[in-house]
């Protein structure tokens, strides 16, 4: 679903490679923790799947295709394939929660009567039934994480990217959105995470990518957090 072939990353006008020599795949429904250090290079590894960025040398494929090679007016196909989630949530503030939701679908065209079927759907799914008229600031950090997750997912994307999804919630809100993002991965989406958060990496046991500097360092199957920050 996701292969990164002897991926090298460089930002313009800095000396160090942000990922360097990657060799990476994960497989349809994977459930992946990306690990590592402030700077490591997780953020940029989700930004080459998503072709924020492109690699410097070597492939990324995704969903068996080559991103560097796609041609720009192909971004957009490849990205409604892939939903993504961030720390800060990133909601419309002038929007409720089910506003929110069906806009993540009337901008890539579904007709009318889609949106008012699935919008309930995905609600209910993350635990946000009889929470669609709210606005975000009506939301605790938790509720606004799982309209975010909605958002990413009421298009059925086959990959879920959530780049420290816990990293502004306490830890019993934390284990919510995990079980969420569990529920997800069942469904058969691919997930990968890039966290901190050392207590939630260390219940999941899931496969477990840790990058240094860009490099990995270590990829385990039902891994543990296993370095400390
Ligand atoms: N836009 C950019 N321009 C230049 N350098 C950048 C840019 N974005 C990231 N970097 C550098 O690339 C390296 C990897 O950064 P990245 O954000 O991928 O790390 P990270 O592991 O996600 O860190 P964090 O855990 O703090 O989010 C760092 O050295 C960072 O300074």
């Amino acid at each position: 679903m996701i292969r990164f072939d002897s991926v090298t990353m460089t930002y313009p006008r800095t000396a160090r490679p942000a990922l360097a020599d990657v060799d990476v795949e994960i497989v349809k429904g994977e459930f992946v923790f990306l690990v590592g250090p402030s700077g490591s290079g997780k953020s940029t590894f989700l930004r080459l799947v998503l072709k924020e960025e492109k690699a410097t040398k070597g492939q990324v494929f995704v969903a068996g295709r080559d991103v560097g090679r796609l041609s720009s007016w192909k971004v957009p196909a490849l990205r409604r394939q892939i939903g993504v989630v961030f720390q800060d949530f990133r909601l419309l503030p002038n929007k409720t929660v089910e506003q929110n939701v069906a806009f993540a679908l009337e901008v890539i065209g579904k007709p009318r009567a889609t949106v008012k079927r699935v919008v309930p759907e995905v609600l209910d799914l993350v635990g946000l039934d009889g929470k669609a008229g709210r606005m975000p600031d009506e939301l605790s950090g938790g509720e606004q994480q799982r309209v975010a997750i909605a958002r990413a997912f009421v298009n059925r994307p086959t990959i879920l990217l959530a780049d420290e999804p816990t990293g502004n919630l306490d830890p019993a809100t934390s284990v919510g959105i995990m079980r969420l993002l569990d529920r997800i991965n069942r469904t058969g989406t691919t997930v990968v995470m890039a966290t901190h958060d050392d207590d939630i990496v260390d219940q999941m046991r899931k496969r477990v990518v840790e990058l240094d500097e860009g490099r990995v360092v270590r990829d385990q199957s039902r891994g543990v957090y296993g370095y400390s920050r």
